[in-house]
C-alpha cells in the first residue's frame, strides 16, 4: 500500500507543479498586458495635454505679437480716451467669448488690474500671478501660471500672462487670461478607452508645499478641486512614491487606501505630472478569478489526493479487518471445538446487573437456551438443592473477599433433568474504565470424571478391605487385628476402660487334617470362623484369624469375667456345631480351647514407660496366648483366663 500511496503523491505533485507553472506564466503575461495598456493611456493623455498647452501658448504668443492691440493699449494708457478704451474692451470681450477664457484683463507691468471686458477695474493681480509677471516681461513671451484655487474665482483655474510691448520694445502692459480648469484641462484627462469603473487620471503638480491634485477625483464629492495630497501616511502610498520621484508603472495605495496599479509621466515643459491609475482589484479581477480557480483546482487536487489516500488506507484497513474477522471466526471455532472436547464453557457474572452471560458450551452444560442472560436466581435454580446453600455461600465469599472461586457441585440439567457434576472456576475482575465488576471463569461438566473417581474410590476401599480380610475364612486377618488392637488400646487409655482378647485354637486340628484331608480342614476352619463371628455379635468386637487354626477375638471394654463369659459362649457355639472329629478327645467332635486376658491399659502402662504402645498391646496377646497354652495343658475344650501366676507358663513357640 505504501508503494501505491507514494505513486499517487508523486503524480499529484507533478500535476500541481505543472498547473502552477502554467498559471504563473499566464499571470505574468496578463500583468504585462494591464501595465502596457495603462502606460499607453497615460502617454496619450500626456501628449494631449502637452499639445493643448502648446496650442494655448501659441495663441497667447499671437496675442502678444498683435501690434494693433499693443498700439491701442499704448494710446489708452497715455490718453485714457474712450475710443481706445472701447477698442480694448471689445478685444478683451472677444478673447473671453471666442477663446472661451473665463476672464481677460489688461494689467500694468506692476500687476495692477486696469481694464476688463466690462470696463475699467482696479485691484492687484493675485500674488502668484504678480510674481510670474516679471518672468513674463523678462522672457518676452506668455507664461502659464498655476493650476490652483484662490479667492478670486469660485472654480479651480489656471491663468496665462501675455506681455505687450510698445514700438520701442518697452514693457507696456500684460493681458491676464483666466481659464476654468474644468472646461479646458480636465476633459483631456477623462477620456478612457475602457469601461473600467475605477480607472482615472490625475493631474499632479509639485510645489514647495508638496503634491497638489489638480483634477477632479471620482470618489470625492467636491470635485473639481485642487487638494494637497496627504503624504507620509503609509508605506507604499501613491503620493509618497510620486514625491520620491517614482515614474512609470508602479503599485501603490491611493487616497482611498485602495490598492492600485498606476503609471506616472511628466507633461513636457510644465510642472505637471499625469498619473493614470486603476484599482488592482478590478484590473486583476480576471487574474483573481483565475487565482480562485487555481486555488479551487488545487484544493480539488488535494481533496482528490487525500480521498485517494483515504481510500487506499480504508482498503488496507478493510483487508486487515477482514483478516482479523476470519482469524477471529477460526479461533472461535477452535475455541468452541476445544470447549466441546473438554466440555468446558465460560461465563461472566455481572455483579451489579446480577445476570450471567454464558458461552454456548456453558449453556449446553446447564441445558439452557444459548444467548439468554439468566439472572442469578435462575442460575441458582439449576443447582442441585443438596448443594445450593454451599454454592451460594462460596459465591458470596468469592465476591466479598475477591478471591478466586473454585468449587464442584451438582446441577439438575434442564431438559433431560439429569444430575450432572460440574466444576466452576472464577476470578473477580473490575473494568478500570466502566468500573464494571464481574466474576469471569469456566464451567466444566465433570460428571464422567466424578463417576470414575467414585468407582476408583469404591475399588480402593474394596482393596483396602481385601488386604485386611483372611481369604479362606472371610474374617479379619492378622494385619486388621493389629491395627484394631492399637486403636482400641488408645481408646481404652483415653476412656480408662478395659480391653480383652481371646486367643482360640482348634483342638487337635493336625489330627483332623490328617484324617479328613486338608480340604476338609479348610472347610472346618471356615465354619469355625463363621460361628465365632456370629457368636460374638457386640459392636466393636472383632474376630480375626490369627494364623493357621488359631483365631483371636478382640473385646473392647471387657473385663476378665466378661472375656471368660464370651469365651465360654464361643466354646459352646463350636461344640453345638457337632462337627465330627474321630480323632478328637471329647465326644468325637470339633472343640476349641480359649485363652483370655484383659487389661486396664493405664494400669499396664504405669511403671512401664519404656515400652511402646504396640509392645504393651503385644503383652496382652502374649498373656492370652499363655492362658490358651494353660487351657491346652489342662485338657483342651475349656476357657482359661490369664492369672499372674501363669507368668512363667509360656507356650513352647511363643509368637510374640
Ligand atoms: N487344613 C488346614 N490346616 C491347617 C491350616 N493351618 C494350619 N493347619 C494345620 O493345623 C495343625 C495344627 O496342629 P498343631 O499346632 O500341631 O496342634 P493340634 O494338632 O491342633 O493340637 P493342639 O493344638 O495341641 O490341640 C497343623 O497340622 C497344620 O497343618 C489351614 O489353613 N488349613
Amino acid at each position: 500500500m505504501f508503494g501505491w500511496a507514494l505513486l499517487l503523491v508523486t503524480a499529484f505533485a507533478v500535476m500541481a507543479w505543472a498547473l502552477w507553472n502554467t498559471y504563473a506564466a499566464r499571470e505574468v503575461r496578463f500583468r504585462h498586458q494591464v501595465e502596457a495598456g495603462l502606460n499607453a493611456v497615460n502617454q496619450l493623455q500626456i501628449s494631449a495635454i502637452g499639445a493643448w498647452r502648446a496650442h494655448e501658448l501659441a495663441e497667447a504668443q499671437m496675442l502678444s505679437d498683435d501690434e494693433t492691440l499693443a498700439t491701442a493699449a499704448s494710446l489708452w494708457l497715455k490718453q485714457r480716451d474712450p475710443t481706445h478704451e472701447a477698442l480694448l474692451r471689445t478685444r478683451l470681450r472677444s478673447l473671453v467669448e471666442r477663446l472661451q477664457y473665463s476672464g481677460a484683463f489688461l494689467v500694468d507691468p506692476q500687476g495692477r488690474r486696469l481694464l476688463g471686458a466690462q470696463g475699467p477695474t482696479d485691484g492687484q493681480l493675485p500674488a502668484v500671478e504678480a510674481e510670474a509677471l516679471a518672468q513674463v516681461f523678462a522672457q518676452a513671451g506668455p507664461v502659464i501660471v498655476g493650476l490652483r484655487r484662490s479667492s478670486s474665482f469660485d472654480f479651480a483655474y489656471f491663468s496665462m500672462l501675455v506681455p505687450l510691448f510698445d514700438m520701442d520694445g518697452q514693457s507696456l502692459a500684460a493681458v491676464w487670461l483666466v481659464m476654468d480648469a474644468s472646461t479646458t484641462l480636465y476633459p483631456l484627462l477623462q477620456g478612457w478607452p475602457t469601461t473600467s469603473h475605477s480607472a482615472e487620471s490625475l493631474l499632479v503638480q509639485q510645489d514647495e508645499q508638496g503634491l497638489l491634485y489638480a483634477s477632479p477625483l471620482r470618489q470625492w464629492d467636491d470635485a473639481p478641486l485642487t487638494r494637497y495630497m496627504a503624504t507620509g501616511h503609509a508605506a507604499g502610498a501613491l503620493s509618497d512614491q510620486l514625491m520620491r520621484g517614482v515614474r512609470g508603472v508602479f503599485y501603490a495605495h491611493d487616497y482611498r487606501h485602495h490598492g492600485v496599479v498606476a503609471t506616472a509621466g511628466a507633461v513636457p515643459d510644465s510642472p505637471w505630472l499625469v498619473v493614470s491609475k486603476m484599482d488592482t482589484a478590478e484590473a486583476f479581477a480576471e487574474v483573481q478569478q483565475r487565482n480562485w480557480q487555481v486555488l479551487g483546482l488545487g484544493a480539488s487536487l488535494v481533496l482528490l489526493l487525500s480521498g485517494s489516500l483515504a481510500l487506499l488506507w480504508l482498503r488496507g484497513a478493510w483487508q486487515r479487518e477482514r483478516t482479523l474477522k476470519r482469524d477471529l471466526q477460526e479461533h472461535m471455532l477452535w475455541l468452541d471445538a476445544a470447549q466441546k472436547a473438554a466440555a468446558i464453557g465460560y461465563y461472566a457474572y455481572d455483579l451489579s446487573a446480577k445476570t450471567y452471560r454464558a458461552s454456548p458450551m456453558a449453556c449446553e452444560i446447564f441445558g439452557i437456551e444459548p444467548g439468554l442472560t439468566p439472572t442469578r436466581d435462575q442460575w441458582l435454580a439449576r443447582v442441585d438443592p443438596r448443594d445450593r446453600d454451599r454454592v451460594w455461600e462460596k459465591n458470596r465469599q468469592a465476591i466479598l473477599t475477591r478471591q478466586p472461586l473454585h468449587m464442584q457441585h451438582r446441577i439438575l440439567r434442564q431438559g433431560d433433568g439429569q444430575t450432572r457434576w460440574i466444576e466452576v472456576l472464577g476470578d473477580y475482575t473490575e473494568d478500570q474504565e466502566t468500573q464494571r465488576q464481574r466474576i469471569v471463569g469456566t464451567v466444566q461438566d465433570i460428571t464422567e470424571r466424578k463417576q470414575t473417581e467414585e468407582a476408583l474410590e469404591r475399588y480402593r476401599s474394596a482393596l483396602e478391605a481385601q488386604v485386611r480380610i483372611d481369604p479362606l475364612t472371610q474374617v479379619a486377618n492378622r494385619l486388621a487385628l493389629d491395627e484394631a488392637l492399637g486403636q482400641e488400646w488408645e481408646r481404652a487409655e483415653r476412656g480408662r476402660t478395659s480391653l480383652a482378647i481371646l486367643m482360640i485354637d482348634i483342638d487337635l486340628f493336625k489330627a483332623y487334617n490328617d484324617h479328613y484331608g486338608h480340604l476338609a480342614g479348610d472347610e472346618c476352619l471356615r465354619r469355625v470362623a463363621l460361628t465365632l463371628a456370629s457368636a460374638t455379635g457386640r459392636a466393636g468386637d472383632m474376630v480375626a484369624r490369627y494364623g493357621g487354626e488359631e483365631f483371636a477375638v478382640l473385646l473392647p471394654g471387657a473385663t476378665d469375667e466378661q472375656a471368660q463369659a464370651v469365651g465360654e459362649r464361643l466354646r459352646e457355639a463350636i461344640r453345638e456345631l457337632r462337627m465330627a472329629h474321630r480323632e478328637g478327645m471329647v465326644d468325637g467332635i470339633i472343640t476349641i480351647s480359649v485363652g483370655a486376658a484383659s487389661v486396664q491399659p493405664l494400669a499396664l502402662a504405669a511403671g512401664d514407660d519404656a515400652h511402646t504402645l504396640l509392645q504393651r498391646a503385644a503383652e496382652l496377646v502374649r498373656r492370652a496366648d499363655t492362658a490358651l497354652y494353660v487351657a491346652k495343658q489342662a485338657g483342651r475344650d475349656q476357657v482359661c483366663v490369664w492369672q499372674p501366676t501363669m507368668m512363667h507358663a509360656s507356650p513352647p513357640n511363643s509368637r510374640h
